[in-house]
């Protein structure tokens, strides 16, 4: 057996590659694990949780106005950037301290640098050169710069995340979960925003029923839609960006955000140098035990480009760490990943869990749809207009919830514990036999009992 200096090294400190050094270190590996840029990676850095602090500035934007209804009196407010810019700088440091602490307490030795693999077992960091039995490649992904011609010069999520001021006027392009979160955030900070995408709703692969209600809220924050629109170009100025449409048309913007998708940053790793091909977008392809073709070589997480999204990331890295140093090595406990929820932070929030209604139909399902569309109690009271939509997708033949879909206050809250029950299998007829917790929004998931339609495949 060759002697390496560890039995892990793991390329990138982000949500995977951080939850896969742990728990391998905790079972008894040597693990190294080597950052080129901040530990805690995009979800905590640059993603999910400076999106959701973000969120949080503009839902007290909404609350302050909600507030006078209920009585309370509150003078004219405005939002100031700058302290929640410092804020946030102050939060992720902290949070990086924290996960660095996490990996040291767990005695995973962390490298800072970027690191680029050089052959079987090895990688360079600097003037180092590190082996180990197994290297895992977890360095996430990056915006997209080259979607549209000249896109490369627009801003992307990262920068928004570091705005010292809110401008005036954005041009978000591109209708996916990062368009659609900061163009409903960005507009309740004070900017008037435009929003471009290329279908006729934005969300492509959600269910209709949520697309369309995306698609309203935005326009109720006063987002300006342009659906079924793209720039062909776009043209850096000296005071903001101009985009070229299709049609001839031009808009002018101080500010776009590139909102057009992420890439496996695989770039520059040394790959080659394992005789190892990504694939077209660069994604390190692996197998569902996170194997690469090339002995020895792993992968999990936004590198993969499978379910991009940090839970997924954790738990493919404690699988792999499983798989491969627990007690059973080889018998790898898989994470189910056939229904896996998520949310996108809009505001009301998106939460759903299993396929689309198109999606299951397709899939040969006969279902019964079952719907509730309301104005929530906190809403009517102050004459509000934001309303919640709830849809159970039933398959008519075995009963057993296909789906549950939301748009609402608290609905990726309402819908991570609903996804328990669809992990377990649950049947509509367990759904009725629940008793509800009242006065909630969430009540109307147990309450429903007349299919709004049952609809046929091919129907
Ligand atoms: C704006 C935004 C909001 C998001 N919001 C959510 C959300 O609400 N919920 C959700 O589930 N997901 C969200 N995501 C997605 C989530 O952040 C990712 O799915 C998750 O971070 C992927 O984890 P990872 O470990 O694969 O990669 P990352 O977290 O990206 O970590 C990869 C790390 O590798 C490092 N690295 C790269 N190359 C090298 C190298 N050569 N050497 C050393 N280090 C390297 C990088 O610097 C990075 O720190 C969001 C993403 C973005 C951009
Ligand atoms: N709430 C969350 O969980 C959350 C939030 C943000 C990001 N994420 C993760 O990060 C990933 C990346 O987010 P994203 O929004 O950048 O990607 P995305 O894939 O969700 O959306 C990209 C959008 O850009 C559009 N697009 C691509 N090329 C284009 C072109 N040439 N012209 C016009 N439009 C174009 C696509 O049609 C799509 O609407 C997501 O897929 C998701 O997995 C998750």
């Amino acid at each position: 057996m060759p002697d390496y200096d560890y039995d892990l090294i793991t390329l990138g400190a982000g949500s995977g590659g951080v939850a896969a050094s742990r728990r391998a270190s905790a079972l008894g590996a040597k693990v190294a694990i080597i950052e080129g840029s901040r530990v805690g990676g995009t979800c905590v850095i640059r993603g999910c949780v400076p999106k959701k602090l973000m969120m949080y500035a503009a839902q007290l934007g909404d609350a302050l106005h909600e507030a006078r209804g209920y009585g309370w009196a509150v003078e004219a407010a405005a939002f100031d950037m700058a302290p929640w810019a410092a804020q946030k700088a102050a939060e992720t440091r902290r949070l990086e301290g924290v996960y660095r602490q996490l990996l040291n307490g767990a005695g995973v030795q962390v490298i800072d640098g970027w690191a680029r693999i050089d052959g079987p077992n090895t990688v360079v960091v600097g003037e180092q050169r590190l082996t180990a039995r197994h290297l895992l490649i977890a360095t996430g992904a990056r915006p997209v710069r080259d979607s549209i011609e000249g896109i490369g010069d627009c801003p992307t999520s990262d920068d928004v995340l570091d705005l010292q001021a809110v401008p005036a006027e954005v041009g978000v392009i591109g209708g996916g979960y990062i368009g659609v979160e900061f163009a409903s955030i960005l507009a309740r900070l004070g900017a008037r925003v435009h929003l471009f995408y290329r279908d006729r709703q934005p969300l492509r692969g959600f269910d209709d029923d949520l697309r369309t209600r995306v698609a309203q809220a935005l326009e109720a924050a006063g987002v300006v839609l342009h659906p079924g629109q793209s720039p062909q170009r776009v043209a850096r100025q000296a005071e903001g960006y101009e985009l070229h449409m299709p049609s001839g048309m031009t808009h002018r913007f101080p500010f776009v955000l590139n909102a057009t998708g992420r890439r496996p940053n695989t770039q520059g790793l040394g790959l080659d140098t394992l005789g190892l091909q990504t694939d077209r977008v660069g994604a390190v392809p692996v197998n569902e035990r996170f194997e690469t073709p090339v002995p020895g070589v792993h992968a999990i997480g936004d590198v993969t480009n499978k379910r991009n999204l940090t839970p997924v990331a954790i738990a493919e890295g404690r699988a792999w760490a499983d798989a491969h140093f627990g007690s059973e090595p080889g018998a790898v406990a898989l994470p189910d990943f056939s229904l896996i929820a998520t949310a996108v932070f809009t505001l009301p929030p998106v939460g759903t869990i299993g396929p689309s209604e198109a999606d299951a139909l397709a899939a040969g399902h006969t279902l019964k749809v079952f719907e509730s569309d309301f104005r929530p109690m906190k809403q009517t009271f102050i004459g509000g207009a934001e309303r919640s939509y709830m849809k159970l997708l039933v398959d008519a033949d075995t009963d057993r919830v296909l789906a549950v879909h939301m748009i609402g206050a608290d609905a990726p809250e309402i819908v991570q514990s609903l996804a328990v029950a669809l992990t377990c299998g649950a049947t509509k007829a367990q759904f009725d036999r629940t008793v509800a917790v009242h006065p909630t929004s969430a009540e109307e998931f147990v309450l429903m009992r007349q299919p709004a339609r049952v609809v046929k495949p091919g129907a």
